[in-house]
């Protein structure tokens, strides 16, 4: 059974060869606006892309998290395959990561699997809502002010309603004495915490993170990680980090390492038990 938030009017669009990457994203940011005003949860897409039907996302089953097969993307005809038939499954409610070198095509992966990029041939199942953190923290956050990014997360209540739940989840991440602020005058950190916790608000069944720590020092990256493993797990949501840095590993549930834009490693990632129980408590502490 899918979740889907347009499950009732999946759209159809026939497209020539020249639809491509950069008005795709045009077209998902529109389609975006309309129900959420924030553009970020992706709508449910079913394309005729050259001539072949392409669904994206489409229905999963109720134990999928993130279904991908032989999936091929090219920026353009001439260039080669950043994405040359890559496979995996994600399972509901795993947090899994997948590593990769600069270029190997993660930034891609991300935006195929959000649907702003339209791959040319394969297989693509999503449970939905989904949503993306991008690697950069301006790209995450789309109105003026912390109070806004938050509210306008939560439908059907009061407003008094919405600022106690808005400050309830800045207070989970330790940042409710920010709740007027300026967007732009948090750090590159607290951009990304502000876009997590706010996402989470829309319950996304997945939840796509690309490079999320990469504005961040080691010690704020440590935190940031403990805090999404916290405010993921008691939701049962699917998660997929990727990143380029091998000492993230030991935070997830299985490694997936991406090479060429494809998977050449699937496995339980290594793991250093005595920091993660350390700071696993910490993190629970502040979260009350
Ligand atoms: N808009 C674009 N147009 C053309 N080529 C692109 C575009 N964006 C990325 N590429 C190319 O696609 C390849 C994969 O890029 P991608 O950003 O997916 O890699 P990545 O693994 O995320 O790298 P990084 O860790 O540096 O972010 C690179 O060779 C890059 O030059």
């Amino acid at each position: 059974m899918t979740r889907s938030l347009f499950q009732a009017t999946p759209l159809v669009i026939a497209c020539s060869s020249a639809w491509n990457g950069k008005k795709c994203i045009a077209f998902r940011k529109c389609c975006s606006l309309k129900v959420t005003k924030k553009m970020r949860i992706a709508p449910s897409l079913v394309v005729l892309s050259q001539g072949e039907l392409f669904q994206f996302p489409t229905h999963v089953e109720e134990e999928e998290g993130i279904f991908v097969e032989d999936v091929h993307f090219a920026w353009s005809k001439t260039r080669p395959q950043i994405l040359p038939g890559i496979s995996f499954q994600v399972p509901k409610g795993q947090f899994c990561m997948i590593l990769g070198s600069n270029g190997s095509g993660k930034s891609t992966l991300c935006e195929v699997l959000y649907g702003s990029l339209l791959p040319h041939k394969g297989c693509i199942r999503t449970a939905q809502p989904i949503a993306l953190i991008h690697q950069s923290p301006d790209d995450n956050l789309v109105f003026p002010t912390v109070d806004t990014e938050f509210t306008c997360c939560i439908r059907n209540e009061t407003k008094q309603r919405k600022e106690e739940l808005a400050r309830s989840a800045l207070h989970r991440i330790g940042l409710e004495h920010l709740y007027y602020s300026r967007v732009d005058s948090l750090s590159g950190g607290e951009k990304q915490r502000v876009a997590v916790a706010s996402l989470l608000l829309l319950n996304p069944a997945v939840l796509i993170l690309d490079e999320p720590t990469a504005s961040m020092d080691a010690s704020s990256r440590e935190d940031f990680l403990y805090l999404v493993k916290a405010l993921v797990s008691e939701k049962n949501m699917t998660v997929l980090w990727v990143t380029h840095l091998l000492e993230e590993q030991s935070y997830a549930e299985r490694l997936l390492r991406i090479q060429s834009g494809k998977i050449v490693y699937d496995s339980e990632p290594k793991r250093d038990i005595t920091t993660p129980l350390t700071k696993v408590n910490k993190v629970t502490t502040r979260l009350g």
